[in-house]
């Protein structure tokens, strides 16, 4: 059976590796830096980045990670994953957090505000639908997320969300950078691609539509045993609240 490493410090890795064995393929939970010289796409999962990026350091991964990264192996990095990624993070706890990087990007960690600000929203993902086919949409599960500001000439936006004017950032005053808050913009960035790394702002490990992870299972050229690009059935990819209550069959 093919195999993806996910990295299984803290947040939704056992929702991704779900998915995965939906998909055919087994997910490897990854937690020492050795493991990751066997290992070839990689999935970082969402959490809570500064949480992470300490049991990282503890389990000392940081060096490891960024050679994996470097080598051009493939790796995704969902939500706190994709703030591990970037190589630039606004929005951080005092005193920073250490990121893996690699990805040229700036991402604000907690740019639509607090965990009660969490929403739900239908993306435009064209070039998810070129790849996998399916819905025009994809439904993304934003769970205080982050979003990307500015992206390097070499990545490829794959989706943005547009900001209503009437949204000022009014997350977590006591540890966002205000200065940085991207206030003025009408659209924020929140899937992109940059070679081997992939990056997205949302879950898609939470929902039932598995076309991320066909996307980037093609990346490391992953067959799963039953390889199909999607499980959403025909009939809840055109109706949107029967697609709500068939979406979340998180572990199965
Ligand atoms: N759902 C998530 O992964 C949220 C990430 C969170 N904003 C952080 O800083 O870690």
């Amino acid at each position: 059976m093919a195999v993806v490493g996910v990295l299984a410090l803290q947040g939704s890795f056992n929702e991704h590796i779900a998915v995965l064995r939906r998909l055919g393929v087994k997910g490897v939970e990854i937690r020492k830096p050795e493991q990751l010289l066997t290992i070839n796409p990689l999935i970082i999962p969402g959490g809570e980045s500064t949480t992470m990026a300490k049991l990282a350091q503890y389990f000392n991964l940081f060096p490891a990670l960024r050679e994996f990264v470097q080598m051009g192996k493939p790796v995704w990095g969902t939500c706190a994953g994709l703030i591990f990624l970037a190589d630039k993070a606004t929005g951080q706890k005092t005193g920073g957090q250490e990121l893996v990087g690699g990805l040229d990007c700036t991402v604000h960690r907690n740019f639509f505000g607090s965990q009660i600000q969490s929403f739900e929203t239908e993306l435009a993902v064209p070039e998810l639908v070129s790849k996998e086919g399916g819905p025009e949409t994809f439904r993304g599960v934003f769970i205080r997320a982050p979003a990307i500001l500015d992206v390097g000439p070499e990545v490829q936006v794959l989706a943005d969300y547009p900001v209503p004017s009437d949204k000022k950032l009014s997350s977590d005053s006591s540890v966002e950078d205000k200065k940085e808050n991207a206030d003025e913009k009408s659209k924020v960035i929140v899937a992109v691609r940059q070679g081997n790394i992939l990056a997205t702002a949302f879950h898609p490990e939470l929902t039932a539509d598995t076309r991320w992870h066909s996307y980037f299972l093609k990346m490391g050229n992953v067959t799963g045993e039953e390889a199909s690009s999607s499980v959403v059935p025909a009939e809840v990819s055109t109706n949107n609240k029967l697609q709500s209550q068939n979406d979340l069959p998180i572990f199965q």
